[in-house]
Order: C-alpha cells, then sequence, then structure tokens
C-alpha cells in the first residue's frame, strides 16, 4: 500500500490545528498507518530552529533559508523515510507556507523561493493540500481569544492579507492538489467536508 502526503496549510487562527487530529483519525480509521507532523519542526533540529524562527529578529532571506534547511532535516528524517514504509504523512505546514508567508507576506522574490524548492524536494509535492481560508479579521478574533503571539502572529493586517493571496494564488495554480477549505464555517460543518474529501482520496 502507498502513502500520500498530505499537508494543511492557511493563515494563523485559520483553524488547521483544529482539524488534524481529526483527518488522522480518520485516515487510521480505514485502517492507514499515519504520521503527524509539523514545520518548522519535525525534528529535533527542526524544533531548535523554529524557536529560533518563532522568535529571533533576522534577515528576509536567513528566515527563508532556515525554513528551508529545517524542511531538508524533516524530509530526510521524517517524511521520505515514512512514504517509503507506505505510511501516509499529515505536516501542519510545508513549503506552501514558505511561498505564502516569506513571499506573499514578506515580498521575498518567489524565483529565490522556487531555486531553493528544486533544491531541496525537486521531486516532492504534497499529493494533498487541505487550505483553510478566512478572511483575515475572523482568523485574528480567534487568535486572539486564544493565547500569546509569535513573531509571525504579531505581524499587521496587511502582513497576513498579502499571506492569504499568496495562498490563494498557489491554489489556483495547483489545483490538482489544492483543496480550498472555507474556515469561516462552524466546526462540525468543515469536519463533515473533510470526512467525504477523506473518503475519496
Ligand atoms: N471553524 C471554526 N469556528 C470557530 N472557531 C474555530 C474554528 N476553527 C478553529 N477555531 C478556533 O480558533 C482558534 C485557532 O484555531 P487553530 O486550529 O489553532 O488555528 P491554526 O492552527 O490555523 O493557527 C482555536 O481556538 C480554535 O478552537
Ligand atoms: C513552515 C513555515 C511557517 N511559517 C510561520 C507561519 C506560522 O506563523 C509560524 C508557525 O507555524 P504554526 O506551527 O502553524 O504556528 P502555530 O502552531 O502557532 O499555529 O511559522 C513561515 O513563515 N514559513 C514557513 O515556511
Amino acid at each position: 500500500m502507498v502513502g500520500k502526503f498530505i499537508t494543511f496549510e492557511g493563515i494563523d487562527g485559520a483553524g488547521k490545528s483544529t482539524h488534524i487530529a481529526f483527518v488522522a483519525d480518520l485516515l487510521k480509521a480505514q485502517g492507514k498507518r499515519v504520521v503527524v507532523t509539523r514545520e518548522p519542526g519535525g525534528t529535533p533540529l527542526g524544533e531548535k530552529l523554529r524557536d529560533l524562527l518563532l522568535h529571533e529578529k533576522m534577515h528576509l532571506e536567513t528566515e527563508a533559508l532556515l525554513m528551508f534547511a529545517a524542511r531538508r532535516e524533516h524530509l530526510a528524517q521524517v517524511i521520505e523515510p515514512a512514504l517509503a514504509r507506505g505510511d501516509w504523512v499529515i505536516s501542519d505546514r510545508f513549503t506552501d507556507a514558505t511561498f505564502a508567508y516569506q513571499g506573499g507576506g514578506r515580498k521575498l522574490a518567489i524565483d529565490k523561493l522556487t531555486a531553493l524548492e528544486q533544491w531541496v524536494h525537486p521531486n516532492l509535492q504534497p499529493d494533498l493540500t487541505l487550505l483553510f481560508d478566512v478572511p483575515l479579521e475572523v482568523a485574528r478574533a480567534r487568535l486572539d481569544a486564544t493565547r500569546e503571539l509569535d513573531k509571525f502572529e504579531q505581524e499587521k493586517a496587511d502582513f497576513f492579507d498579502a499571506t492569504r493571496r499568496e495562498y490563494l494564488r498557489r491554489a489556483a495554480e495547483f489545483p490538482g492538489r489544492f483543496r480550498v477549505i472555507d474556515s469561516t464555517r462552524s466546526i462540525p460543518v468543515i469536519q463533515e467536508e473533510l470526512a467525504s474529501l477523506v473518503r475519496g482520496i
């Protein structure tokens, strides 16, 4: 049995984390072995890089390079071995997040990110990318209600607007693997849609 690679994406507060365990449980109920992981992070080195990325100020290109450095390790240690074993992999964010945040949000030239993507994973793309989409006022209200905000979450409205636009642009560019989930709806309604998507995988 061949496993698939599913990524969850969206601006902070869109609702990704809320639905990851739900989708993992649906797949497990179908008898699949599932590895749940996240970026930046997913490995001991990647988690150290995550801590730096989320809390230290740094040059924009350093930020993009570290995202891809953490990803290189994540692919080598976790994602590629799991897929090779036939496991399914669910990652809370992957390369689309770098295009959206460092490219869209921070305006790093997209061709530089494309070059890094070609370097780090020339032959691998997610089989399915679930993009949880909400207007930023909704995401912001959800975040404010919950926790302390990290470096990215403290960004201003126009940053998230540009981040969201780049996600949607990529969803339109790669319609074969993206599904845009209207995340303004209630959690049970979204879960119904996710359940029907997973049944069709
Ligand atoms: N569809 C929804 N309706 C209302 N609240 C939601 C919805 N989805 C998520 N939330 C709440 O919004 C907050 C942020 O959700 P979370 O899943 O952590 O977002 P993300 O992982 O995308 O940053 C959480 O408190 C969560 O319970
Ligand atoms: C993977 C990735 C994440 N990020 C940002 C988006 C998020 O604000 C932050 C951490 O992601 P995330 O794990 O989704 O945060 P949380 O668990 O707090 O919801 O890193 C990038 O800017 N570029 C990337 O390539």
